[in-house]
């Protein structure tokens, strides 16, 4: 890089930079600002090289590295494409990602081997293919904790929203449909006094676990693998096994992690135990359910409704069988979608990155 360029763009400080004119008066001082330049090109080649996939929602992450690394990302608000992101990673020491791009063994393979860590802005990591980074040694940070409280609050939201149908009423304030006031018009399920199912009982679904209290249901059970049995006490909930759960629960809550068990645990033979007024509430990730199984349960009124935050695919195509139906309520993957909780997602994502690159604690790894 030509000095003059090197200045165009740097910050020094003692450089006046007027309407892209520099102004010094002594050769001594061009000397050393050429000196400083060859030294901050050096120290700038030395810094480790970050590559960012989701610039729309990163822009205090993005800020924070540029102060101790090379940031290069994608400049739109849709997931980087494949063929990009693999060009892009190449010699990078860091990925900062999002649950939109898959981090395969490909793309690993393609970043090189300083490639040091992988940080997604998401407490979900299946998208990372966590057997190749243990193979490599390649550190993978993640964000929970943050986001809990936002995801809790969007599932009761949701549940609100389809158990009391609110969307459906909605529409009819602006088609028409809304006559009058009518004893029977818009009922739907409330919450006081029924059986609440959460299916996972981590962080997530204990905070769900704490609001739903409030709205007085005469039990809350889970599954979860392990017992959790002073977080159950707290909101005064059972452990059960799913079965039970599948056939006595009104409404069921999904809030687990997506994992080799949990894929399509919600199958046809799941719908078939549940109460003909259960209402089903998937917060966690659409793999979970068997799609087209919930969709004919839905269609064919074996279950009263669905609230759904996670599909598979995201997002749906406008043809999806299930934006027919009238009893399912459809948002688009926006759990955690609060601005402080996403600002804070992104800080954390960039302190995990930097960390890793110094060889420090991160502030959420992925144990590997
Ligand atoms: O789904 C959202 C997340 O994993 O953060």
């Amino acid at each position: 890089m030509s000095v003059t360029s090197f200045l165009a763009r740097s910050s020094i400080p003692f450089l006046h930079v007027t309407s892209s004119k520099f102004l010094f008066s002594t050769t001594s001082q061009i000397r050393e600002i050429a000196l400083n330049s060859v030294q901050h090109s050096r120290m700038t080649s030395e810094l480790k090289t970050v590559y960012v996939t989701r610039p729309d929602v990163a822009s205090v992450g993005i800020e924070l590295l540029k102060t101790e690394s090379n940031v290069s990302s994608w400049s739109e608000p849709l997931p980087v494409p494949r063929d990009e992101l693999l060009r892009q990673v190449v010699g990078k020491n860091a990925i900062y990602c999002a649950l939109t791009d898959k981090i395969d063994a490909e793309v690993i393979e393609r970043a090189g081997p300083q490639l040091k860590c992988i940080a997604t802005i998401s407490v979900g990591y299946e998208h990372i293919d966590i057997a190749e980074c243990k193979k490599r040694g390649i550190r993978v940070g993640y964000t929970p904790d943050v986001l809990t409280d936002a995801t809790a609050e969007l599932t009761v939201a949701l549940l609100l929203a389809t158990s009391r149908r609110l969307f459906e009423a909605n529409k009819e304030v602006y088609n028409g449909g809304w006559k009058s006031w009518a004893p029977n018009w818009m009922c739907g399920q409330g919450l006081k006094g029924t059986r609440v199912g959460l299916f996972g009982f981590g962080r997530i679904g204990q905070e769900i676990a704490a609001r739903i209290v409030s709205f007085k249901p005469s039990l809350l059970t889970y599954t979860a693998r392990s017992e959790h049995v002073a977080e159950a006490a707290k909101v005064n909930a059972q452990r059960v096994r799913f079965d039970e759960m599948l056939c006595k629960s009104d409404f069921i809550i999904v809030c687990c992690a997506l994992t080799p068990e949990t894929k399509e645990v919600f199958n046809a033979s799941a719908f078939e135990k549940m109460k003909p007024n259960a209402i089903f509430i998937n917060t966690a990730r659409g793999g979970v359910v068997d799609q087209p199984a919930l969709c004919a349960a839905l269609k064919e009124r074996r279950i009263l409704g669905a609230g759904l935050d996670v599909t598979t695919p995201e997002p749906l195509p406008l043809d999806e069988p299930l934006l027919k139906l009238d009893n399912v309520v459809i948002l688009p993957h926006i759990g955690s979608a609060d601005v402080n909780t996403r600002t804070e997602m992104s800080r954390i994502t960039a302190l995990n990155i930097l960390a890793a690159l110094k060889g420090e604690k991160m502030i959420a790894e992925v144990s590997v």
